[in-house]
């Protein structure tokens, strides 16, 4: 079956806005999510709304938040662009605040937390059945090593990956591969 995931380009952004998250690694949060057509998805932190879009192409229901009213524009520009805004409730708050209010979701995605790291995480890890699934992905090493941190500490067994991406410039003589910033991706099944 044809995997699709939605190129970087065909993204509306805006500069006050960060993401989306590239494209080979919505990829691999979709695999470490586990994610299935009768999910309920947690998206905290959903900036441009890359993975919302992802999610939203394949689960049951999205809560996406986001404390910046301009990605919370941004997310809701681009489900709409592609048809996919009815899935996706939107939420402008702090994302430990607005998961207070969420019950019954299966998998939740930290993407931003803004000083709020362990909270988010202690918080939305309780609220998740067994077998649900936590993902963090993060630019800064630590918010990766906190992320583990606070999973061991709930009891769950953190996996780290940590991807590099390199994509291919076409020049005359040959193809330049230029390097992208490593993402580190964290994730657990709540146990
Ligand atoms: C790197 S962006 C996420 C990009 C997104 N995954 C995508 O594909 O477009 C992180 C976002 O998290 C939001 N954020 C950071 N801390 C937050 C918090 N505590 N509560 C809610 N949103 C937060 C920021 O406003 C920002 O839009």
């Amino acid at each position: 079956m044809y995997f699709d995931i939605t190129p970087n380009n065909e993204f509306i952004k805006t500069e006050k806005v960060p993401g989306p998250t590239k494209e080979e690694i919505r990829a691999l949060v979709i695999s470490k999510v586990k994610l299935t057509d009768e999910d309920v998805v947690v998206d905290v932190g959903c900036g441009t709304g890359g993975l919302t879009l992802e999610f939203a192409k394949r689960a049951k229901k999205i809560y996406s938040i986001d404390m910046n009213p301009d990605a919370i524009k941004t997310t809701r520009a681009n489900l709409e662009k592609f048809g996919l805004q009815n899935k996706v409730e939107l939420i402008e708050d702090e994302g430990l605040k607005a998961l207070d209010h969420i019950e019954d979701f299966t998998k939740l995605m930290i993407g931003g937390s803004g000083g709020n790291l362990d909270n988010i995480i202690e918080t939305g890890y309780l609220k998740l059945p067994i077998g649900g699934r936590i993902v963090i992905t993060s630019i800064v090493l630590e918010t990766a090593t906190d992320s583990v941190h606070m999973l061991k500490e709930l009891g769950a067994e953190p996996e780290v990956v940590n991807i590099s991406v390199s994509k291919g410039t076409l020049l005359d003589r040959g193809v330049m591969m230029k390097a992208l910033n490593p993402i580190t991706i964290v994730s657990a099944r709540k146990i």
